[in-house]
This record gives C-alpha cells, structure tokens and sequence, in this order.
C-alpha cells in the first residue's frame, strides 16, 4: 500500500509584493523566514546534524542563485548559531511552487506574492531543479570563472538529462540519482573550503586514474564572500553494486560463526596468531580455512590490495602541495597530543556523564575505561615523531566497511568527506596511512563483536567462547590483510616504516579510532557503546 503523505498543519500564508526573483534581497521576507520558519523547519531535517545541541538563532551567510534562462532558484547557506557558543553552516536549495501536487513534500511556507499563490519547498523534491543542475554541470565551460561555478571533469561524456530520483537511503546529505548513471550529492553541512569529498574524488579518479571509486563527473561550487571556493555538490558515476562491504561482511561473519557448531569446532583447539603477523593464505592453518572458508581470505585480500592502490595514488603526488606527502615533525606532533588529549578528555566527560544509561558488560567496561584512564592518556602522549621514518599522506579518514561497496568480487571506495566530528582543516592534515588501516581493523572487530551481539542464542556457545574464537578470527583476518597490503605499498616505494614504526602506528591509530567511535556510539546509539569499549579494552590487554 503506498504510504499516506503527512499534510504539514499550515499556518496563514506569508504575504508581499516582491516578485520571486527578487524575494531574497527582501530584508522584511529574510527577517520572517529565518527566524519563524527555518529555524523550527531545520530542526526537523534528517541532514540536520545540531539535534543534540540547542539552537539559539539561524542568519544567512550567503545566498546565490542556481538559474538557467528564466528558471531561478536560491541557494541558501544558513549559519546556525547554538546556546553552547558554536556554529554550523548547512546548504537549503529553495524553490517557489504554485502547484500543489509538486509541493507535497518538505514544504518549508505557503507563501502569496503578488497574485502567485504557492509554496516555498527544497528544491531537491522539484525534477526541474535537478535537471538544471545537472545540465548546467553538463555543460560547464571549462574554466567557469563566475561567483556561482559549475564545473565537468573532461574525462565525463555526459547524455542528455532522462531521469532523476532520490537514491533514498538514510544519509547525512541528500544523493540523486540522474540517468541511472550518476549521482549528485548534495552536501548539506558545507565548510568554507573545497569538501574533501570532491578534493580526494578528482584527484583520484581524474588525476590518477585510480578506477575502485566512482569516478569524478563534475560538481557545484561558489566563491564565497571572502573568496573561499565552497563546494555544495558532487557529481560522480553510480558505480552498481550488492551493498556495502560491512552487510556484507556481516553475513560471511554470521555464516563462519554459525560454522562453530556446524562444524562442531573446539575453539580450544583452533589454533593462534599473533596480532599483526604478516600472514599468506599459505600460512592460515587448514583448521581455520575449514571453520572459516577460503572464500573470505580472497575478498581480503582484493580488500587490502584496493586499500593499497588507493594509498599508492595518494602518496603519488609531486606537484599539487594539498596531497604531496610529507614526514612526520614536531609541528604534527603536537597538534596530534592536542587533538588527542582533547577527545579522551571529551569521551571521559561522556561516559562519566552517562553512567547511568549502561548496564551488563558495557558498565563494566566502561569502569575499566574510566579506571584505567592515566595508562590510556599516557598511550596518546607517547609519540615522538624522531622515532618516525614512515610518510604521511592524504588518507581516507573515516575508512570503515560501510563506506567500502560490493561489486562482484570487487570493492569500490566512497565517501572521503572525512570524520565528521573534526574541523575541516583538521580533516585534510597528512596522516600515516596506517591510520586508515587501523580504521579498517576496527570495522572488522566492529564486525565481529556486532555478529556475537546480534547472533548469541543462534551459536549455542557461551560468550565467552564466541568472543575467543571471534579474537582468533579478527588476528587472521588483519593479518591477511596486512601482508597483501604491505607488500603492494612496499613494491610502489610508499614508505611506511619498518616493522616496529608499523606496529605502534597501528596500535596508536586502534586506540584513537576506538576511542574516537566510543563518542559517536554514546551519541547516536548508545546499546552499541560496549564494542568499542571492548575494542579499547582489548588494545590496551594487547601490551600485557
Ligand atoms: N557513486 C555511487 N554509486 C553507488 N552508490 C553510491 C554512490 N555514492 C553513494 N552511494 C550510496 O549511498 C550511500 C551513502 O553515500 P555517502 O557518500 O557515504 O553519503 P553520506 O556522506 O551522505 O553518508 C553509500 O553507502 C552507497 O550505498
Ligand atoms: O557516517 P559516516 O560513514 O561518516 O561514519 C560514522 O558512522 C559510522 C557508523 O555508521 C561509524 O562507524 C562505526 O560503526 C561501523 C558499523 O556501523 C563500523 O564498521 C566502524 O568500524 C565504526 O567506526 C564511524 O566511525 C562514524 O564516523
């Protein structure tokens, strides 16, 4: 049964003599419209991402149009400011309907001006509004020099504009699917700079030929007031596929533990590795490939060689300074203890704060955490960056199994907006690439731990016994994956340190990345607390 649209209860509409076109220079209509409309309408927005904060008022940063011949619509930067002395920008594109059927969702204000009667809705909701976008990017000059820019990689031979609908699935910003060949993503939360999501796409697709992303197709950007290229929109190739990588994984891992009884596995038995040993398939003993599959150790290792391809082209660079790599110094040093200290202060503050909340295994976890708090601070100090050798690159970021997608027996590499709680300068920093490695290391324990949580009645094992074969598995997994990885990055000269170097990077980067997604976890889905409050806890064992 299709699903009944909410009508939104509608207040009188707003009333003026100003014709569209010239509705945003209306001092009186922004007045209105940013204090008694936008500020309840954006708080109800799925984009929205200030819902745990309070907001005190919201003025417009900027406004440009986004027209073709007589079509015009308004671009808005909103700058919401909140009670706790802080701000957000998000992108509104706005449009004027005076149908109501087109204004049947996010409408924002029925409005009147003059004698057109109608709405004020997003204008992602309108056909027209994506079209023109589209064809706009489409046929972009080359070097579009105007306040508003619109630009197309050469590499992109675009059609003439068939279709478009929302890719539809839950996300921070808004994805359009145009032709059934590409997607524009819109951004929602904008910073003043190049996002870089469309800094790392170009440089990767267009510049390095780098084929296990989408490829770049072109975006939308505007020169703001202080003349800061801003990005609002992505163009780039709908790349087909099964799903992302950590569903994926999450049903090979549901299969390999429902294995242990099927196979009626003696999990004393199986046999051990170190964490971090390079290991071959050669070397995984049969009894884990005869529990496990072979199967899973292939996709691995088309995973780390992605992963190492993807690194190989970042570290590539001679030219263009934002992705030349760089050595480590004291001037990263100390902003990496800065930015550390500040976030373990800021995760001890919460889990203190919420105590209350956990129960079971995640209290108890979260006593050791709090309890052991001096050995963990001590673990973020210790970095002397003359100990260092390795490179720092351009990284991913926020290189977790959801942001990876499955296509066939292949991976394609998304979403390089980095993590969403740091500064955008701090997001586009040169890290080691081992940091993204770590990321992935702990998407796979994520992934384990998720398994053992959302399966325990189906395995008929005590947890414990599922957590120990599920820390067996995990050593195999990242050591499969790491001597693929070292050896490709190895062979293409990217210098990622020796044997020891590796070892503590990845340990550090493990624990800042655990401790980083114990934050977003309280935040956005506290019952999920207990994995990285586990993965913590098992970091920190490692050493005893
Ligand atoms: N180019 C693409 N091709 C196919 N699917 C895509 C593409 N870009 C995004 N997606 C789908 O949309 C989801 C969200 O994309 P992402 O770039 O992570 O958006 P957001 O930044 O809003 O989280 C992805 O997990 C994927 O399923
Ligand atoms: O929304 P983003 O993709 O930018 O990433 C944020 O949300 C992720 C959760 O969706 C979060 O990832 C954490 O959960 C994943 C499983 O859902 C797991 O695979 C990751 O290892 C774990 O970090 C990510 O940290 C956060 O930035």
């Amino acid at each position: 049964m299709a699903k009944k649209t909410e009508t939104p209860v509608e207040s009188a509409p707003y009333k003026c003599d100003v014709p569209w076109e010239q509705l945003m220079d209306d001092a009186a209509f922004v007045k209105v419209f940013l204090s008694d409309v936008l500020q309840d309408y954006v708080n109800k927005q799925r984009w929205y991402g200030g819902k745990a904060s309070t907001m005190k008022y919201i003025e417009l940063q900027e406004y440009f149009r986004i027209q073709q011949r007589e079509e015009v619509y308004y671009g808005l930067l909103l700058e919401v400011n909140f009670e706790e002395a802080f701000y957000q920008h998000y992108f509104l594109p706005i449009a004027f309907v005076s149908d109501e059927s087109l204004a049947e969702k996010d409408r924002i204000l029925p409005i009147t001006m003059g004698d057109q009667q109608g709405w004020i809705i997003d204008a992602v909701n309108l056909e027209s509004f994506r079209r023109l976008v589209y064809e706009r990017i489409a046929s972009a000059e080359p070097n579009d020099t105007t306040r508003v820019r619109y630009h197309k990689s050469t590499l992109f031979e675009p059609g003439g504009y068939e279709d478009s609908k929302f890719m539809g699935l839950e996300q921070s910003n808004t994805s359009i699917i145009i032709n059934g060949k590409s997607v524009i993503k819109f951004f929602r939360r904008i910073y003043a700079d190049k996002n870089p999501d469309y800094e790392m796409s170009r440089f990767l697709s267009e510049r390095k030929g780098y084929k296990n992303t989408p490829a770049y197709q072109g975006s939308l950007s505007i020169k703001d007031t202080d003349n800061v290229d801003v990005t609002i929109a992505l163009m780039q190739e709908l790349v087909p596929n099964e799903g992302d990588a950590w569903e994926y994984t999450l049903k090979e891992l549901h299969k390999i533990f429902a294995n242990l009884e099927y196979k009626r596995i003696n999990i004393d038995r199986l046999p051990e590795t170190r964490l971090f040993t390079r290991l071959s398939i050669r070397d995984v003993p049969p009894e884990i490939i005869d529990w496990a599959g072979l199967s899973i150790f292939l996709k691995l290792q088309k995973l780390a060689q992605r992963t190492a391809e993807m690194h190989i082209a970042l570290g590539s660079e001679f030219e263009d300074t934002a992705f030349v790599p760089n050595h480590f110094n004291g001037d990263y040093e100390v902003w990496l203890k800065n930015r550390m200290l500040y976030m373990f202060q800021n995760r001890l503050n919460i889990v203190e704060n919420n105590m209350g909340r956990l129960k079971g295994l995640s209290l108890e976890l979260a006593r050791e955490f709090l309890e052991r708090k001096n050995e963990i601070r001590k673990r973020f100090v210790n970095f002397d960056w003359t100990k260092l050798k390795g490179e720092r690159l351009r990284v991913h970021g926020d290189y977790h199994l959801g942001q990876i997608l499955v296509n066939g027996d292949d991976f394609y590499i998304l979403d390089f907006e980095g993590e969403p709680e740091s500064t955008i300068r701090d997001r586009k920093v040169k890290q080691p690439p081992l940091k993204d490695i770590a990321g992935i290391f702990r998407s796979f324990h994520y992934a384990v731990y998720a398994t053992i949580f959302n399966h325990q009645k189906d395995y008929n094992k005590p947890l414990e016994k599922l957590f120990k074969a599920g820390e067996i598995l995990y050593r195999y997994f990242i050591g499969v994956f790491l001597e693929t990885y070292i050896e490709l990055i190895q062979k293409h000269n990217i210098n990622i340190g020796y044997s020891v170097e590796r070892i503590f990077l990845l340990k550090y980067c493990m624990l800042e990345k655990a401790v980083y997604e114990l934050g977003y976890e309280m935040n956005s889905r506290p019952d999920w607390a207990v994995i990285p409050l586990e993965g913590i806890r098992s970091i920190i064992e490692e050493d005893h």
